[in-house]
């Protein structure tokens, strides 16, 4: 089983190419979404109020996800330190378990799929992409990840600022071993997807 990381900016489309890696066989390790289940543990929160306090959380004791975002990722000097205090506290955690999810699908006593995919935003900035065997870059036009995040409600600002505390676009473009260019449809997606898959994941040169 090849581990193979996606990498790109923020809306690049990461998370869609994974899904049509799922729709392959892949199993997807979603970091976003271990990141908020992260944000439900027990002590994860208690670590979370000790520092942001209780303005960042909901009536019903769950962590407000919109409040967090807007005290971590403001663009200054505060926010950034902010940040690496919440990194602090999640990171790890999310470590753990994309390791057991690793753990698991290599060990499924069905049989292991050809690859899992790691969908993780921060995979190079947290470390974690010493874990993959492969990385895929996904090229995707500035203005075309602008719209797409719009249509997440992202002001151009929160885009930046989001962008900003990750690694530079040409570092992880540079890291890479493979570029699928996401400046088309969803139809040209796919038959990129399509040709790494047979390519590089079912019959691999290396
Ligand atoms: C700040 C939080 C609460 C905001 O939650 P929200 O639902 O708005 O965003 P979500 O978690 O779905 O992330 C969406 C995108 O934001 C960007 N993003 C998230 N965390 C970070 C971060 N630490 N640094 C830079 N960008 C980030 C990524 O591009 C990610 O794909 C949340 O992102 C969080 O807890 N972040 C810290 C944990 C983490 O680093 N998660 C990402 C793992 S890859
Ligand atoms: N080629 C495309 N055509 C149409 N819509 C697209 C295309 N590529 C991506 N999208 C859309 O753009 C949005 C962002 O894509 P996606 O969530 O996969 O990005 P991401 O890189 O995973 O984002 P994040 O930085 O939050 O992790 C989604 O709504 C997706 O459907």
């Amino acid at each position: 089983m090849k581990v193979i990381g996606i990498l790109g900016g923020i809306a690049s489309g990461k998370s869609t190419v994974a899904g049509l890696f799922r729709q392959r066989g892949a199993v997807v390790a979603d970091a976003d979404q271990m990141g908020h289940e992260v944000l439900r543990d027990e002590a994860t929160k208690r670590e979370i109020r000790e520092i942001f306090g209780s303005e960042v959380f909901q009536d019903n004791g769950e962590v407000d996800r919109r409040r967090l975002a807007a005290k971590v990722f403001g663009g200054d000097d505060l926010s950034h330190k902010r940040l690496a205090e919440l990194e602090k506290i999640t990171h790890p955690r999310i470590k753990t378990r994309l390791h057991a999810l690793i753990r698991s699908t290599q060990s499924d006593p069905s049989g292991a799929p050809p690859a899992l995919i790691m969908d993780a935003a921060l995979l190079v900035k947290a470390g974690w992409s010493d874990i993959c065997d492969n990385l895929v870059f996904i090229d995707t036009p500035y203005p075309e990840r602008l719209k797409y995040a719009a249509q997440r409600g992202w002001s151009e600002a929160e885009f930046n600022a989001r962008e900003a505390a990750q690694e530079k676009l040409e570092d992880k473009r540079v890291l890479s071993d493979y570029i699928i260019r996401n400046d088309g449809d969803l139809e040209q997606l796919d038959a990129q997807v399509e040709q790494y898959w047979r390519d590089c994941v079912l019959s691999p040169t290396t």
